[in-house]
């Protein structure tokens, strides 16, 4: 298995995914926080990370909170396999969309995804799970800017892919008006 150099950056923000000087510190918002559990119900089940009866979805479980951190897990199964025996990249970026997700609804807005960057440090076998954490780093405006990383071997196991991303608040009609 392929060696991660350690003189490789270690994070994958670029300007665009870093908080400028006067971002304002996260704060969470306690009735985000109170729906936290109940994210199943407002996505209606069929999200690809985490909807529990998605067929071949990620079925990512939030297993809790500190703060805007927020934490998740999920198996990487033959049907994520891009390279034999190897999770896909794009699976993987998914799975950290959707924990960066997670945090930035505990920020208490409606929040998409505007730029997401990732970098995958060490390949993930099929069969693996993979411990997600995400935090957010700053709010700027309509802007939270946010970056995870997710683990194999167990929670404090070393990092398979890391992110960083732009995620930007939008209306309630962003979800409702036809397109
Ligand atoms: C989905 C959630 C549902 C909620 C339910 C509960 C969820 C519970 C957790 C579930 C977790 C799911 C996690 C999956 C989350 C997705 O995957 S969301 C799906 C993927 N994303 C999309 O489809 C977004 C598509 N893009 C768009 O709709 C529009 O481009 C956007 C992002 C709304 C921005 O458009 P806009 O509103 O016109 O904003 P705009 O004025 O251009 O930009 C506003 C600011 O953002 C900046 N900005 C805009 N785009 C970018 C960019 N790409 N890079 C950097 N900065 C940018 C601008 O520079 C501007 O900055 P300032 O000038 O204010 O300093």
């Amino acid at each position: 298995m392929t060696v991660p150099n350690p003189a490789r950056r270690t994070s994958p923000r670029s300007d665009l995914t870093t908080p400028p000087p006067d971002a304002a510190e996260p704060r969470v918002d306690p009735k985000a926080e109170l729906d936290f559990s109940e994210i199943g119900d407002v996505l209606g089940n069929a999200c690809f990370g985490c909807g529990p009866e998605v067929p071949h979805g990620l079925r990512i479980t939030r297993t809790g909170h500190e703060g805007s951190t927020s934490y998740g897990e999920f198996t990487v199964i033959p049907e994520h396999q891009g390279a034999p025996g190897l999770a896909h990249g794009g699976i993987l970026a998914a799975a950290m969309d959707e924990i960066l997700g997670t945090s930035a609804w505990l920020l208490g807005g409606r929040y998409v995804t505007g730029r997401l960057e990732t970098d995958f440090v060490r390949p993930v076998p099929v069969g693996s799970r993979v411990h997600l954490t995400a935090r957010c780093t700053g709010v700027h405006g309509r802007k939270a800017y946010m970056e995870g990383e997710g683990r194999i071997g167990g929670p404090d196991g070393p990092v398979a892919v890391r992110a960083a991303a732009v995620f930007i608040e939008v209306p309630l009609e962003h979800f409702t008006e036809e397109r």
